[in-house]
């Protein structure tokens, strides 16, 4: 049997409400796959989503970035969906930046927008 598949969730401030719209429109594909994600991410899916199987990690700033990136790196998520706001100067973009550099070294599918996410959470839950 494989192994269920990991999907980390990640939204930037201005993109809570749209991560939790669509984790509500997701709800069933998302109830097959493990998930984690950083903080306050993962406890606005779990308000709009109350019987996800989701993994909260630290808040981004305070390290939850790094954390995926480090579960990227062994190999444990299949999936980054992070729904990044390009509007707004982040203290810690140099974290999210290492993310986003890791997803690429080992090759995880990445969506970075909600068009893309729609697209590849088929992939995720194959
Ligand atoms: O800042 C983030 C990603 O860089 C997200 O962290 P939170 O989900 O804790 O807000």
């Amino acid at each position: 049997m494989s192994r269920r598949k990991c999907i980390a969730l990640i939204a930037h401030d201005e993109k809570k409400d749209d991560m939790a719209t669509f984790a509500q429109q997701n709800e069933k594909v998302l109830a097959q796959a493990k998930i984690v994600a950083t903080g306050t991410t993962g406890g606005r899916v779990l308000e709009a989503c109350p019987g996800l199987d989701v993994t909260r990690l630290k808040s981004g700033p305070l390290g939850g970035d790094q954390q995926i990136g480090a579960l990227i790196a062994t190999g444990e998520v299949d999936l980054l969906i992070f729904f990044v706001d390009p509007l707004t100067p982040m203290p810690h973009d140099v974290d999210v930046k290492a993310l986003m550099r890791l997803a690429i070294v080992y090759d995880i599918p990445m969506a970075l927008n909600r068009a893309t996410a729609e697209d590849l959470l088929d992939f995720a839950t194959d």
